[in-house]
């Protein structure tokens, strides 16, 4: 993570990443402020990058409710950490990214059929379905929390990336995976038109519309090289810890340039996604003629013409 000293600009990270992660227990040094959540271990394996962890791999880091709310609570934290400059996710275990939604619990407790998911007997069709409503509300905020993070997020897949893995990695800013990934939009195979973000994101990710639909709709698995076709991933490597090490890579390559200028952008590309040409231009306007009065720009200029690595101030 960042040196402690916060009055002087931090150092810049070097070139290529530094200690890079070869297992799960080399993901750099644990962030001590990030220690209270029971699901998800954060570390620092480069200057300014955070590598969050799914950890539950006895059950292929399937996410149970407490755990989609703790996600949530996580990608807050890292958005408004000035510590924090690129994030890193991964799946903890050799087999799995996530092989999304807790199954088992999501059948016990009731709480996806309506059941309002604290005990009460809610018998009324209309206060049943505001309670569902509420609650898929609730799980799409969690998981956007990623995508709504002011920092780039990488999301680096390996093993099984089923459903909810689908939905997470559609928020994340950059998706890389290992060979042996195996994808799935799985919800229809669990009778559920998926609804945490695959359907609304997925479209906008990749050309194909039906490639898309034909995923969406058979739940049949796709590869690494097929997502890599396709365009839902940008990097294929072979194994896990290849793809965590490149993931730092990128990481860390985002966390020495300027924030105003990484975070603007992610910003504005996010913008464009859902508006058009005319209304993004404008909004790029209004948003540059605030950063432009920045320091990062003139010190990123002046290293350009200096040839030598800048530094920039805390955001
Ligand atoms: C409002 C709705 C919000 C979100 C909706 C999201 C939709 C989805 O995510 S759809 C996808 C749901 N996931 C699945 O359908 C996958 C279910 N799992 C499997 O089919 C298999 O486990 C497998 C991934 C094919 C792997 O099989 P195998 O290699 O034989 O390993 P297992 O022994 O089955 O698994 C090891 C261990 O993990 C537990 N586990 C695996 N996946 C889940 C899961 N999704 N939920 C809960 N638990 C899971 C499995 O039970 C095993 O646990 P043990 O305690 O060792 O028995």
């Amino acid at each position: 993570m960042a040196p402690p000293s916060s009055s002087s600009p931090p150092p810049p990270p070097s070139s290529s990443p530094s200690p890079s992660p070869d297992s799960d227990s080399d993901s750099g040094t644990p962030l001590a402020s990030y220690g209270g959540y029971k699901f998800f271990a954060v570390s620092s394996p480069a200057p300014y990058v955070a590598h969050v962890q799914i950890r539950r791999p006895d059950k292929l880091n399937a996410f149970s409710e407490a755990m989609w709310l703790e996600f949530g609570r996580v990608f807050a934290q890292l958005s408004g950490d000035a510590e924090v400059r690129a994030v890193v996710l991964t799946g903890a275990g050799d087999r799995a990214f996530t092989a999304g939604l807790d199954v088992q619990s999501a059948a016990q407790d009731g709480a996806l059929t309506g059941g309002g998911g604290n005990g009460e007997v809610v018998v009324d069709a209309a206060r049943r379905a505001k309670g569902l409503r509420r609650q898929i509300e609730e799980f799409q905020g969690s998981i956007g929390a990623m995508e709504k993070c002011e920092k780039p997020v990488i999301c680096a897949m390996h093993g099984i990336a089923l459903g909810l893995a689908i939905d997470i990695a559609c928020c994340a800013d950059i998706r890389i995976c290992a060979s042996d990934t195996r994808f799935a939009v799985k919800e229809v195979d669990i009778g559920l038109a998926a609804d945490i973000g695959t359907l609304a994101r997925l479209p906008k990710l990749v050309g194909s519309t039906s490639w898309v639909k034909e995923v969406c709709l058979t739940a049949r698995d796709f590869s690494a090289q097929e997502a890599l076709a396709v365009g839902f991933v940008s990097q294929v490597h072979e194994g896990k810890a290849a793809t965590v090490r490149a993931a730092v890579g990128l990481a860390a390559a985002l966390a020495g340039k300027s924030p105003v200028a990484v975070q603007g952008t992610k910003e504005l590309l996010n913008h464009a996604r859902d508006h058009g040409v005319a209304e993004n231009l404008r909004y790029t306007q209004l948003w540059n003629s605030v950063a432009l009065q920045g320091a990062d720009f003139p010190a990123a200029i002046l290293s350009v013409l200096k040839k030598q690595k800048p530094t920039f101030a805390k955001l």
